[in-house]
């Protein structure tokens, strides 16, 4: 099969690649051009047959909405787009219709796997109508990890997205679990070797898993994180799956946590905290210190 793939970065590069051994061609686009095999998205679609198939690798939002604003001049009617990057479920309907209107197909891919996917395969979360789905089946068969898992056609447009969000809520909130008991075990005298603690447990316990195997591998290149500073970003999508909760009424604790103690991550001083101190202060002359 002939795919068009925009955006070649960390994802997308070894997507291509990954696509290329399972004995596909692919025709790949990016801004830098010596990943690119083509100069624009124009000779992109030039060397595709129609109906043509282009997947659409590229951050969210208004990166993805200009590719998808562009794509929708150049495609004809029978193509498909598929969005395969971490865009917001909401976006999709919206993509859909408008690509919709010329007789384009549209399907959204949340795709899981990271760096390790060209190896191990990437899990694939899809949304759109079955006609759309069926038709790029072989590219994700040659995506997806072998064996029977690691792909579900999630159900209609923004599904895929939808269940790539929650796949990442519960990332957040399974990575500040085990951050906060390595910071524990960190803490107390009595654990002298936390590292191999966290190493006892890849095999037999209930909490292996293969954020438990990376946290191994980190403590192994930098046994305390002394090399790192405890600061953490986001892209997005604990808080869609936030505002999703929200919406729904449905109650998010973990997830909602692990968000918040991201934006703790980034204060170099609590203002919240300073005043708790002066409200401790001023009801009960609780001791409070000095900003430095
Ligand atoms: O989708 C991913 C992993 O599943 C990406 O690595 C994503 O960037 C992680 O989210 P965040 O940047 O908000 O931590």
């Amino acid at each position: 099969m002939q795919l068009g793939l925009i955006g070649l970065g960390k994802m997308g590069g070894n997507m291509r690649e990954r696509i290329r051994r399972a004995g596909h061609t692919v025709v790949g686009y990016d801004r830098n051009p010596d990943l690119s095999d083509v100069s624009g998205l124009a000779e992109l679609v030039e060397s595709l047959q129609a109906p043509r198939t282009v997947w659409v690798m590229v951050p969210a939002g208004a990166a993805t909405q200009s590719v998808v604003d562009e794509l929708g001049g150049l495609l004809e009617a029978g193509d498909t787009v598929v969005d395969g990057g971490n865009s917001r479920w909401t976006d999709d309907e919206k993509h859909a219709e408008e690509l919709a209107a010329k007789g384009i197909g549209f399907v959204d891919a949340g795709v899981s796997g990271g760096v390790w996917g060209l190896e191990n395969g990437y899990a694939l979360m899809v949304g759109g109508e079955k006609e759309h789905v069926d038709r790029l089946r072989p590219i994700f068969d040659a995506l997806k990890p072998e064996g029977p898992y690691g792909y579900v056609h999630a159900g209609k447009v923004g599904a895929g997205h939808f269940s790539k969000m929650v796949h990442n809520g519960i990332e957040y909130a399974m990575m500040q679990a085990y951050a906060e008991g390595w910071e524990l075990l960190e803490k107390v005298d009595s654990v002298t070797d936390v590292r191999e603690v966290f190493r006892s447990w890849q095999e037999g316990t209930v909490i292996r898993s293969w954020l438990l195997d990376l946290a191994v591998n980190a403590l192994d290149e930098d046994e305390h994180l002394d090399k790192l500073r405890g600061y953490a970003q986001d892209s997005g999508e604990g808080r869609w799956t936030v505002e999703a909760a929200i919406d729904n009424a449905v109650p998010l604790p973990a997830i909602t946590a692990s968000l918040f103690a991201r934006f703790a991550s980034r204060q170099e001083d609590s203002p919240q905290m300073k005043m708790i101190a002066a409200l401790r202060n001023q009801f009960g002359g609780h001791a409070v210190e000095s900003a430095k």
